[in-house]
């Protein structure tokens, strides 16, 4: 990086998680970890959507939860703008704090029952003592419009919505303080489907007409793809593949992403050769104890003896694209990925 380029909006490197597991009788000591998050690195450029995707207890909300501080990570580093937060307190934090915001999975359960949709979305102005010019009542009236709310609903609570108004109302709160990147946690999967379409396009156009970034946190690849120009895909808390958009969804070379790819139902005439279905066997290992070498090999029907002992790190491919990296020792060759639909083996 010339001393010119500035540093993106957000830069991860080496972050990690770890919870501790305590037993032991009489006295509960610490005897071991779960190892949640384990050494990511990742940017988000301004005003870019990055997806972070992976099964269920991969680590992708401890993730968004140590970016947006509600964690205090165990190792690694976070800037955002160039300027370490990692480990900074409340105070150094707080001019931060509101240009980095969160939204929750469950829209029931992250807003307060008993307040009003006002006193909800004017709360982050409350606490960090914003004041906008012509007061607070009527930017949160703007907000209701901007997320397509009728701003009339000001004095109603939230039972009076639907799942897919709540979550609107929580997108409204996370953009009272202008930020300049969210952390959508699941922001749709608490959703009936059809209403999840709607609440991207949303956020679709919260970051096309406001520059706003995005770290969006899904289990499924469907619903990233639309919305972010980068995606990123976690197992058992690490990175196993990051890449642009296309060249995640075109040409995956992660044997881990090619079967998370294999089960995204796809639109395809009859005669046009469609992704092989492959059906990962045997369970995601525990974070407590996971596998030597390639935390993915118990699963991966290329797995050898160096998968066992060395552990891949993630790394360009010979013939990739610059920014697309893979950690595995035996990249697919997805010269091979699509076969005819009659060969198709579930
Ligand atoms: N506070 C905690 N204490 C101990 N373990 C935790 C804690 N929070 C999360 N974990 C564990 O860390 C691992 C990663 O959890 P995390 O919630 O980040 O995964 P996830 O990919 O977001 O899954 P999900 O989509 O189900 O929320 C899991 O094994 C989880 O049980």
């Amino acid at each position: 990086m010339s001393s010119t380029t500035p540093p993106p909006l957000l830069d991860v490197s080496g972050l990690t998680k770890h919870f501790p597991v305590m037993g032991g009788f009489p006295f509960k000591r610490r005897i071991g970890a779960v190892q949640a998050v384990d050494g990511l690195d990742f940017t988000v450029g301004e005003g870019e959507s990055l997806g972070l995707v992976g099964e269920s207890g991969c680590g992708k909300s401890t993730t968004g939860r140590l970016i947006t501080r509600l964690l205090e990570p165990t190792g690694g580093k976070i800037s955002y703008r160039g300027q370490d937060i990692t480990h900074a307190s409340r105070k150094q934090l707080a001019p931060v704090r509101s240009e980095i915001q969160m939204i929750f999975q469950d829209p029931y359960a992250s807003l307060n029952p008993r307040q009003t949709v006002g006193k909800i979305i004017s709360g982050p102005m409350e606490v960090n003592d914003i004041n906008p010019a012509g007061g607070r009542e009527a930017r949160v009236r703007e907000l209701l419009e901007t997320v397509g709310l009728n701003p009339e609903h000001y004095n109603r609570f939230p039972h009076e919505f639907s799942g897919g108004q709540r979550q609107r109302i929580g997108v409204a709160r996370a953009l009272a303080l202008e930020p300049k990147l969210i952390v959508a946690d699941e922001p749709v999967s608490a959703l009936d489907v059809s209403i999840q379409a709607q609440v991207v396009n949303l956020l679709q156009k919260l970051q096309k007409d406001l520059g706003i970034a995005f770290l969006f946190i899904a289990h499924d690849l469907a619903v990233v793809r639309h919305f972010s120009q980068r995606v990123a895909v976690m197992y058992l808390g690490r990175i196993v593949e990051i890449a642009d958009r296309e060249d995640l969804y075109g040409n995956p070379r992660h044997p881990y992403t090619r079967a998370l790819l294999s089960a995204v139902p796809e639109a395809t005439a009859d005669d046009t050769p469609r992704r092989e279905r492959i059906l990962l066997t045997g369970d995601v290992p525990s974070p407590v104890n996971p596998p030597s070498g390639c935390r993915f090999r118990t699963r991966c029907w290329k797995a050898t003896e160096k998968c066992a002992s060395e552990d891949p790190p993630l790394v360009r491919v010979d013939g990739n694209r610059e920014g697309h990296l893979t950690a595995c020792h035996y990249p697919e060759d997805t010269a091979g990925l699509a076969v005819p639909a009659a060969r198709k083996s579930l």
